[in-house]
């Protein structure tokens, strides 16, 4: 992909574990209004779900070798049960989206809750610690802004220009599925 300046040129894919639906749906959405926010147009944002965290990897990186987006959102809630169950998978879907950044090249961007009950996880998917799919969008636009700047403009100090070009755009929801 080239670089992007402004936001409305941005293209992400959105990777979200069905697993603990409840919560991943809201880091979903709170990803795709702070999307809107920025001014992120709806039809460059493709949604992808797949059965767990566990396979997030798997998707993020076939997304990001398609050469199609700037950034790649990964979505999960991985909620720890009685047996070591969790670690295995937490561990699998944080290696799964660090290969799929460095194989493809592409932002992948870690938003996986990793938590010790359902009130953690509630709390971080628009409770009263925020909505962490919100903060994972932040990080594309900002994150990809910088990223672009830095590797295709000459002086750098060009990132502080694109920066301000946020405007405020409508954004719905765009599916695609696997
Ligand atoms: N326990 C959680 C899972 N487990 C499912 C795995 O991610 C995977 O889909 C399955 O093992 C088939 O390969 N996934 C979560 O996202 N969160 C959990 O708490
Ligand atoms: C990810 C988990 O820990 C959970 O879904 C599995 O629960 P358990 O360890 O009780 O089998």
């Amino acid at each position: 992909m080239g670089s992007v300046t402004n936001t409305q040129a941005l293209r992400c894919a959105v990777v979200v574990a069905r697993f603990n639906e409840i919560i991943t749906k809201r880091l979903l959405e709170g990803a795709l209004s702070t999307f809107n926010h920025y001014s992120v147009l709806e039809d460059n944002i493709d949604v992808v779900w797949v059965p767990g965290s566990f396979e997030i990897g798997v998707a993020a990186e076939r997304l990001g070798k398609s050469q199609k987006y700037h950034a790649i959102l990964c979505i999960g809630a991985v909620i720890r049960g009685d047996t070591s169950h969790y670690d295995v998978v937490v561990n699998s879907a944080a290696s799964g989206v660090l290969s799929a950044g460095l194989n493809s090249g592409v932002p992948c961007i870690f938003g996986v809750l990793t938590c010790d009950n359902m009130d953690q996880a509630l709390n971080r998917a628009g409770g009263k610690s925020g909505n962490k799919g919100s903060e994972t969008a932040l990080t594309a636009d900002k994150g990809n802004l910088a990223v672009a700047a830095f590797f295709s403009v000459s002086p750098p100090q060009k990132y502080f220009v694109c920066v301000p070009v946020l405007r405020s755009i409508r954004c719905g929801s765009h599916t695609t599925y696997l």
